[in-house]
């Protein structure tokens, strides 16, 4: 199993913008978090990833002080979600699962609105709701009704809430949840515009979304942090062995035969489908490209692909989830929590 967060050095005590430390949260006898530790800096955008039922809403909704933890700290700016949670939420912009809209009032009425209860002063008021309508592409929609909007203009408002009042940290939990492909494209730009300026917490269990916008990832199961790093890291330090897959013209038997014999290669597939594909799971510590490729002259096929395939998020995510901890052990089977991730 990875470390669970690495060891905090002094200077991130400075540019932590939310931590959490031990915390762990029981609905009565459920446990939902267990001892859950991470921080996040100034300026980052973390995914935080599980399967359904993980934990990750406990977590979001402590952060954004809906309800204290049984047990723990949670910190946003330095400030205690307890006992500062005014200042803490002011410093939130939270976009929900299910975004609380006014149906009957129009996008610039609600807004406005919104700006109203965060405590925008009526002079900065019109400045403030024209600056997020146009942040979040809304000048088409801004005088109709919510309630004829489209799931991915309803999105749009959502977010457009979530940043009045400027707030540094953003946590979005499933934003694109519900939406069509363009849509999920939208708001995926929308929330990569957004980086410049805030730290995130995004929520998610689509794995490509978090790849694509997220820097660093969390990922919570059963209660429990099992990983944090970039996707990039956590596929280095998961990777036990290497995959390389290599097309050749005509029947490759003969030369899977020959790879199968070879020094440091672990598993072959073959697959013929009028040419032969080969996918090879290789000792990670050599580079048998070359004598791989000498290999397929020696049988005097012709190459047409040789190329080393990395771990994708994915299988990163399903080596976590599968993988069974003493703690939740008889709660729960894996697969069952593998099936539900998308
Ligand atoms: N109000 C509640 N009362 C009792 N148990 C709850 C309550 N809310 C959540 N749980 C349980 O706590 C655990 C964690 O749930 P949570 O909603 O935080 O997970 P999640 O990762 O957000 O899942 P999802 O992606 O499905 O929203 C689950 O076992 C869930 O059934």
């Amino acid at each position: 199993m990875i470390r669970p967060d690495p060891l905090k050095s002094e200077s991130d005590e400075v540019t932590a913008m939310i931590e959490v430390q031990g915390l762990t949260k029981f609905y009565g006898a459920v446990s939902a978090i267990q001892d859950v530790t991470f921080h996040i800096d100034k300026g980052e955008v973390v995914g935080f990833l599980g399967p359904n039922g993980a934990g990750k809403s406990t977590t979001i909704r402590i952060l954004t002080c809906y309800m204290p933890p049984t047990a723990g700290q949670a910190r946003v700016d330095g400030l205690d979600c307890v006992d500062k949670s005014l200042e803490v939420r002011r410093r939130i912009g939270y976009l929900p699962e299910n975004v609380p809209l006014y149906n009957e009032m129009t996008v610039r009425r609600f807004l406005r609105f919104v700006a109203q209860a965060k405590g925008v002063e009526a002079r900065a008021m019109t400045r403030e709701v024209d600056r997020v309508i146009s942040v979040c592409g809304l000048e088409r929609v801004k005088n109709r009704i919510i309630a004829n909007l489209s799931k991915g203009y309803r999105q749009r408002v959502g977010l457009a809430q979530a940043l009045i009042n400027n707030p540094p940290v953003l946590i979005l939990d499933e934003p694109t949840i519900g939406l069509d492909p363009t849509q999920i494209v939208e708001i995926r730009r929308l929330i990569s515009d957004l980086r410049e300026d805030h730290t995130i917490l995004l929520s998610s269990h689509i794995l490509p979304e978090v790849a694509q916008i997220c820097q660093r990832v969390l990922i919570l199961n059963k209660g429990r942090i099992v990983a944090t790093d970039s996707p990039h890291a956590l596929t280095a330090q998961l990777q036990k062995s290497a995959k390389i897959a290599l097309t050749v013209q005509g029947d490759g038997e003969r030369l899977a035969r020959a790879l199968e014999a070879m020094d440091g290669i672990l598993t072959v597939q073959l697959e013929t489908n009028g040419h032969s594909r080969i996918t090879l799971e290789t000792d990670r510590s050599r580079d048998l490209r070359p004598e791989i490729a000498r290999k397929v002259v020696e049988e005097g096929l012709g190459l047409l692909e040789l190329k080393s395939m990395d771990l994708s998020l994915e299988d990163i995510f399903m080596q976590l989830v599968t993988e069974e901890s003493p703690a939740a052990e008889g709660e729960r089977e894996a697969s069952e929590t593998a099936e539900e991730v998308q």
